[in-house]
């Protein structure tokens, strides 16, 4: 899912930057469309006021590609079911409508939201939902992430960024500037205050590769290997405990405010937290459950 999430957005910023898409809370008020000013007034929220290009639609894209990846997996478990009897085939097909509904469901209400706020016009968010999918579809094929090494991942994260700062650099050069839904966005947001740094392009390709980086470390660490793949990670108890403590661990990130005063200092601390997640939940976490039940189990002896 981290994959999918990481590259799919990554993906997003490309398209984004070749396809210098307008958001309908700028564009309304900086068009010809409309004769004699006669432009419609659209009403703008706190998280209206997105930074970047609009097309397509990066909440669209990240949202159906997590979710594809879900529900694929999830079906996964019941394709056996169909060579089954005839009550097996119904519960697969019950199950395969149910788990797809929501994912319509789920797909339709980001698309309907990020519209309904202005930040998108409705093509936008239907490239994003299909573009999405499109990404998670590749990375039912693509077997070797399961395997990667931390190398693989470091090498993975150097090409994602030289290449997105190399095409930001050369466009510059041939005075191309990508960044030039900023400006917009500061220009027609009805309140400063939303205008947040967290949603400009730079800002989500380090998140992205804090995320993936913080994966591969925590994959290829030691505590993971000794607590997940240990003889505890197949045990029930121990996921439940694991998922419980990442879940509760996660809400303490949401109280790490990162300075955004300076930009460069606002990267790097933002690349430290989303490398410092994953590895939270991959490894710090399920190697102190791992410890927990050691030393209960011996208690119990
Ligand atoms: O394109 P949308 O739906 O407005 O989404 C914008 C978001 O798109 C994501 O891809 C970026 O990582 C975020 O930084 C950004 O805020």
């Amino acid at each position: 899912m981290i994959w999918v999430a990481v590259i799919g957005d990554w993906f997003n910023l490309i398209f984004k930057w070749i396809l210098f898409g307008h958001r309908p809370y700028w564009w309304v008020q900086e068009t010809m469309f409309y004769p004699n000013q006669s432009s419609p007034c659209l009403e703008q929220f706190p998280i209206t006021c997105e930074t970047g290009p609009g097309s397509p639609s990066g909440h669209a894209m990240g949202s159906s590609c997590v979710w594809y990846v879900m529900v694929t997996a999830a079906l996964s478990y019941t394709v056996g079911w169909k060579d089954k009897d005839k009550s097996a085939v119904t519960l697969h097909r019950l199950t395969w409508s149910f788990l797809w509904s929501i994912f319509w469901i789920i797909q339709i209400s980001v698309c309907i939201s990020r519209v309904f706020i202005a930040t998108h016009f409705p093509h936008q968010v239907i490239l994003g939902v299909f573009a999405g999918m499109l990404v998670a579809e590749a990375f039912e094929h693509t077997p070797a992430i399961q395997t990667a090494s931390l190398r693989m991942y470091i090498k993975i994260n150097l090409f994602l960024f030289i290449f997105a700062l190399g095409f930001y650099l050369v466009l510059k050069l041939l005075d191309i500037d990508l960044l030039w839904s900023v400006p917009k966005a500061k220009k027609w947001c009805a309140n400063p205050d939303w205008i947040n740094i967290d949603t400009t392009p730079f800002a989500g390709l380090v998140r992205n590769l804090g995320a993936l980086f913080g994966l591969g470390l925590g994959i290829n660490s030691e505590m993971f290997i000794t607590s997940c793949k240990g003889k505890n990670g197949c045990k029930i108890s121990f996921r439940i405990l694991c998922i419980a403590a990442s879940l509760a661990t996660l809400q303490l990130y949401n109280f790490v405010k990162i300075p955004a005063h300076t930009e460069y200092l606002f990267y790097i601390l933002s690349f430290c937290k989303s490398a410092a997640m994953p590895v939270t939940v991959v490894a710090l976490v399920p190697y102190c459950v791992h410890l927990f039940m050691r030393t209960t189990e011996k208690k119990l002896n």
